[in-house]
C-alpha cells in the first residue's frame, strides 16, 4: 500500500471490526483496559478550577483504535505520557501482597465525560446501590469541582480499577433507567471525538437528539404496585376502600395508576394516597410517551405506484450488493449510475433483502431531496419507515427515536444525522447523493456523514453503500485503489438517451441577445417546449433580487457591517439581507456615501430571472423554488406536485430544483450561468460546477419524450463543463485528479483548517500567529511532513461582527495532520477576556 492510499478519506479503519451480534448488546465492560488507558480521576473539590482545565492527560490516545491493513500504523505511539498506573507501581520496592490488591481491584470505576469544559473523561467511583445499573451510554449526575450541585455527564466505561492513592468521588445519580446508545454507538462517540478533535460530551449530544435528552412528548406517570409480604390479616383491618383498592391491586396483578385505581373502585384518590404513606402502596415512576403526540401525515406528491421489472444493469447491481450484505464483513460499496439509471429502486431491492434477514437499514438523503416522492417510493415498499427532517417536532423526533430504538421500524430516511440512528440490527447504510456538501456538518462536531458512516458500518461489519451520478472525488479515488467496490450503472433505464447538451457562449453578443439572463437560444428553446405542451427547469445558483446594491457615482457597494459582504436587494419588502448573517436593511434609495440618486441594482438572483421569464413568456405558468418561496413547512411539496400535475410549465430556482427530482415530462433544462460556482477560491470549484451542471441536466430525459439542456457560460471551454455537456464523468475526474495530484489536495492528500475568529482584528491576528508557531513545532517534534499555509483571511475575512483567520494544513495522511494538531493546541489557551475562538475542521468542505 501507498502512502497515499492510506490517507484516503474512506479507508481508515477508525476501531476493530467487531462480531455483529455483540454490537447491539450493551455489555456493562466493553473497553478493556487496554482501549482505555486509566483516566484520571475527577477534580477533587479543593483543586482551583484551572488546575484541571489542562486537557492534555485525557484526550483519548490516538492507540485506542487499533490499526489493520487498511490504516496505517499510527507513527506517533510512545510519547504518551507514562500511564498512572505505571508511574504507581514504581513507587514500590516490592509488590503489594495480595490481599491488597484484592481490596483494591474491587473497585468498580465509571469513566465520565462532559459536554462543558472540564470535558473529562474522569474515573468516578460507583457506589454499590448503583452497581447493578450504570452502564456505559447512560447519562449521570457526579460531584465535580466545587460545584453545588452535581454536574450532568456521560458514562463511556464501566472498569474495575485501583482506588489506592487516587481521590476517587462517587457517581451521585443516574439519570436514565437504559442507555442511551449502546456500546457500538458508545465507540463511535469515541472515535468521533478523537478523529474531529471534539469533547466527547460534545458529540453525545450531537447523537442523542435534544428531543430525545429532554424528554420530548412524554410525561411522568407514578403506577403502584402493593407491598410485598402484604397478609391477609393486615389487609382487612384496613378501612372498606383501601381494602377494595388493594385486592384490585393484587388480583390485576398489573402496575396501576391512582386515577385508574380510583375509577376502577369507585373512589376518589384520597384513599390511595393514604395507602401510599403507610408504604402498602409502592409507588413507580415511569416516563412515557403522550399517545396523543400528532405524528404529521406526509403526503405522496401523486406519483404512480408500479412494480418494477429491474433491468439488467440493476440486477447485477443488486447482485453485488446482496452478495456484500450476505457476507457479513465490513466494505464500501460505490455505486457510479448516471441520472435516471434506477439507483432508487436498486436501494429499495437491497433493503427488501435485508429486512427479508430481520435487519433494518438507514438510507441518507440530502434534506433537500428527502421530497414527497423519495419518501414515497420508501413508504410503499416497507411496512415501517421513519423519515427523518428538519420540520419535525420535538415531540414526534422523539417518538420515531423511541420507535427506532425498539427495533419497530425498517427503514430510516433522513439527512447526515440519521447516520446515528439507533437501529438494532443494522444490515445496510446507503448515502445516496453521497458527493452532496451537505452531508458535512458545518457546525461542532464538524463530522462527514460518508466518514462517521464508513467507521459505524466497518464497526457493525456490514456494508455501506454510496450511490451518486457524479462521485466525490474521494469516493471515486477509493474505488480506484481497492477500498470501496465499484458497481456501473452506465445506462438509464428503458434505454433512454442521456440528453443533448447545448452550451451557450454568453461572450458572443449574437448568443446572448438583448439584456437579460436569458439568451438567444435558451428563450427560443423555452418557446418551444411550452407549445410541445411539456415542462421546463430553469437554475440560477443565487436567490434575491440583485446581488450588489452599489453605487455608480462614487463606487460604494452597500455591505453587511457585520461580515464586509455585500447585501443582496430582495424586491419583496425592498429590503436588502446579507446572505451570511441574515442582517437586514431597507434598500437604500440613495447612496448612503455620497447621497447620489440613483443606486444601481448588479448582479442576477432568483427573483429577478423570474420577472424576466414572466415578462418573456406571459403565457407560462411559472413558480420559483429557493430558500425564500420554501420557508413554510409544505410548500415543497406543494409546488412539487403542481409541477407533476402540469399546472407549473416552468419551475425556476436554486440547487433545490437541480437534485433527484424525476419528473417525466420536463423536456428542458436551462442553466443560467454554469459559472457562479466556477471561480470560487476553493480546490473543489470545478468539482462543484461539474456536479451542479450534471446533476440538474439529468432532469430532463426522464420520459419517453426526451430531453435537451442548455448551459450558458462565460467560459465553454473549461474542462468541468465540457466534460458535464458530454456527460463524461471519466474524463472528468481523470483531468481533475492531475490538478489535485499538484498539490497533494483530496483525496490524494488530507486537510484540516483553523478558523480563528474575535472581535479585534489585531489580537485574532495574535492568535492565529501565536497557533501557527505551536504547529509548527509540533510538526518539528514529530518529524511530519505537514505543509501550514496561513494564517490569513479567509474569502469571508469578517462575519457576524467577528473578524477571521484560517490556516490549512495539508500532508499526505490524515493521521498525521490530526495528530500534528492535537500536540499543538493540546494545553493552548487564550485570554477569556478577548473573546477569542478557534476552532478545528478536519476535513473541510467549505473554504470560505
Ligand atoms: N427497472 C425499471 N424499469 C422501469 N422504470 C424504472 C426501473 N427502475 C427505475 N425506474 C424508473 O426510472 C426513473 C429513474 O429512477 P431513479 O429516480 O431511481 O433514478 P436515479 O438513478 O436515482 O437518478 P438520479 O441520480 O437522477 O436521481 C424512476 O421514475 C423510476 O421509477
Ligand atoms: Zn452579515
Amino acid at each position: 500500500m501507498t502512502m497515499l492510499d492510506s490517507q484516503l478519506m474512506l479507508d481508515s479503519q477508525p476501531f476493530v471490526p467487531e462480531d455483529r451480534k455483540n454490537a447491539s448488546v450493551v455489555s456493562s465492560a466493553p473497553f478493556s483496559q487496554s482501549t482505555f488507558p486509566q483516566t484520571p480521576s475527577a477534580p477533587p473539590a479543593e483543586s482551583s478550577p484551572a488546575e484541571f482545565l489542562n486537557p492534555t492527560s485525557v484526550t483519548v490516545p490516538s492507540d485506542s483504535f487499533p490499526s489493520d491493513e487498511l490504516f496505517p500504523p499510527e507513527p506517533f505511539k510512545s510519547q504518551e505520557e507514562p500511564s498512572a498506573d505505571a508511574a504507581q507501581t514504581e513507587l514500590f520496592e516490592t509488590n503489594p501482597p495480595p490481599w491488597e490488591l484484592a481490596v483494591e481491584d474491587d473497585v468498580l470505576l465509571a469513566s465520565i465525560v462532559f459536554s462543558k469544559s472540564p470535558h473529562g473523561p474522569y474515573d468516578y467511583r460507583i457506589p454499590d446501590s448503583l452497581r447493578e445499573d450504570l452502564k456505559p451510554g447512560m447519562r449521570v449526575g457526579v460531584p465535580l469541582g466545587h460545584r453545588k450541585k452535581s454536574t450532568l455527564g456521560w458514562c463511556v466505561a464501566v472498569k474495575e480499577g485501583s482506588a489506592a492513592h487516587r481521590k476517587l468521588r462517587d457517581v451521585a445519580e443516574l439519570l436514565d433507567d437504559t442507555p442511551l446508545c449502546d456500546a457500538a454507538l458508545v465507540r463511535l462517540v469515541m472515535w468521533m471525538g478523537h478523529y474531529y478533535q471534539v469533547p466527547a460530551g460534545q458529540v453525545f449530544d450531537t447523537l442523542i437528539p435534544s428531543s430525545v435528552r429532554a424528554g420530548a412528548g412524554t410525561r411522568q406517570t407514578t403506577y403502584f404496585t402493593p407491598a410485598k409480604d402484604l397478609t391477609d390479616e393486615q389487609i382487612s383491618k384496613l378501612p372498606a376502600k383501601q381494602q377494595a383498592v388493594v385486592r384490585l391491586l393484587i388480583s390485576s396483578g398489573k402496575p396501576t395508576t391512582a386515577a385508574e385505581l380510583a375509577v376502577a373502585v369507585g373512589c376518589t384518590e384520597d384513599p390511595i394516597r393514604r395507602l401510599r404513606k403507610k408504604e402498602i402502596l409502592i409507588p413507580e415512576v415511569r416516563r412515557e410517551m403522550h399517545s396523543n403526540i400528532r405524528i404529521l401525515a406526509q403526503h405522496n406528491d401523486g406519483e404512480r405506484k408500479q412494480k418494477l421489472e429491474l433491468t439488467e444493469q440493476q440486477q447485477a447491481a443488486l447482485e453485488r450488493i446482496n452478495t456484500a450484505v450476505d457476507s457479513g464483513r465490513g466494505r464500501t460499496l460505490l455505486l457510479h449510475g448516471v441520472t435516471g439509471s434506477g439507483k432508487t429502486e436498486v436501494y429499495i431491492k437491497a433493503i427488501e433483502h435485508v429486512v427479508s434477514q430481520a435487519g433494518s437499514a438507514i438510507v441518507m438523503v440530502p434534506e433537500i431531496s428527502l421530497t414527497p416522492q423519495t419518501r414515497g417510493r420508501f413508504e410503499s415498499r416497507f411496512d415501517s419507515v421513519a423519515v427523518l427532517h428538519s420540520q419535525m417536532s420535538p415531540s414526534e423526533r422523539h417518538y420515531h427515536w423511541q420507535r427506532i430504538r425498539r427495533g419497530e421500524v425498517q427503514v430510516v430516511i433522513g439527512p447526515r444525522s440519521a447516520v446515528f440512528a439507533p437501529l438494532p440490527n443494522l444490515g445496510l447504510i446507503v448515502l445516496d447523493e453521497e458527493h452532496d456538501t451537505s452531508f458535512k456538518q458545518d457546525s461542532q462536531p464538524r463530522y462527514h456523514a460518508r466518514k462517521v458512516a464508513h467507521a459505524r458500518a466497518m464497526a457493525l461489519g456490514i456494508p455501506l453503500l454510496l450511490g451518486s451520478a457524479t462521485p466525490s472525488m474521494e469516493a471515486w479515488h477509493a474505488s480506484q485503489c481497492g477500498h470501496a467496490e465499484l458497481i456501473s450503472m452506465p445506462n438509464r433505464v428503458a434505454n433512454r438517451p442521456m440528453p443533448d447538451v447545448q452550451l451557450v457562449d454568453l461572450r458572443i453578443r449574437d448568443e446572448r441577445g438583448g439584456s437579460g439572463a436569458i439568451s438567444r437560444p435558451l428563450h427560443a428553446a423555452v418557446l418551444e417546449t411550452i407549445r410541445d405542451k411539456g415542462q421546463a427547469i430553469l437554475l440560477l445558483n443565487r436567490r434575491g433580487f440583485a446581488t450588489t446594491i452599489q453605487c455608480p457615482s462614487c463606487g460604494h457597494v452597500v455591505a453587511c457591517p457585520d461580515c464586509d459582504m455585500p447585501l443582496t436587494h430582495h424586491r419583496d419588502g425592498g429590503k436588502a439581507m446579507c446572505h451570511y448573517c441574515d442582517y437586514t436593511i431597507g434598500t437604500p434609495p440613495w447612496c448612503p456615501a455620497c447621497r447620489f440618486d440613483g443606486i444601481r441594482y448588479g448582479g442576477l438572483g432568483t427573483q429577478k430571472l423570474e420577472m424576466e421569464a414572466k415578462a418573456k413568456f406571459p403565457n407560462a405558468r411559472i413558480a420559483r423554488m429557493d430558500s425564500d418561496t420554501m420557508k413554510r413547512p409544505g410548500s415543497h411539496q406543494r409546488v412539487l406536485s403542481e409541477f407533476r400535475n402540469g399546472d407549473i410549465d416552468m419551475l425556476l430556482g436554486t440547487q433545490m430544483i437541480a437534485k433527484g427530482l424525476d419528473f417525466p415530462n420536463v423536456l428542458l433544462v436551462g442553466v443560467i450561468n454554469a459559472d457562479s460556482a466556477l471561480h470560487f477560491p476553493d480546490f473543489r470549484a470545478a468539482e462543484r460546477t461539474f456536479q451542479l451542471v450534471t446533476q440538474v441536466a439529468g432532469r430532463t430525459g426522464r420520459g419517453d419524450r426526451g430531453g435537451r439542456v442548455i448551459v450558458q457560460t462565460f467560459t465553454p471551454e473549461h474542462p468541468a463543463i465540457q466534460a458535464a455537456s458530454r456527460h463524461d464523468y471519466h474524463k472528468f475526474v481523470e483531468e481533475e485528479m492531475v490538478n489535485r495530484r499538484k498539490f497533494n489536495y483530496p483525496p490524494l492528500g488530507s486537510v484540516a483548517r483553523i478558523i480563528i475568529r474575535g472581535p479585534l482584528e489585531d489580537k485574532t491576528e495574535a492568535v492565529a500567529d501565536g497557533i501557527l508557531a505551536r504547529l509548527e513545532s509540533a510538526r518539528d517534534l514529530l518529524g511530519s511532513e505537514v505543509r501550514i499555509l496561513g494564517p490569513a483571511p479567509p474569502p469571508i475575512g469578517r462575519l457576524r461582527g467577528k473578524y477571521r483567520f484560517h490556516l490549512l494544513l495539508q500532508a499526505t495522511e490524515a493521521a498525521v495532520v490530526g495528530e500534528t494538531i492535537r500536540r499543538a493546541l493540546a494545553d493552548f489557551k487564550t485570554d477569556p477576556k478577548d473573546e477569542i475562538e478557534f476552532l478545528v475542521d478536519i476535513d473541510p468542505v467549505n473554504l470560505l
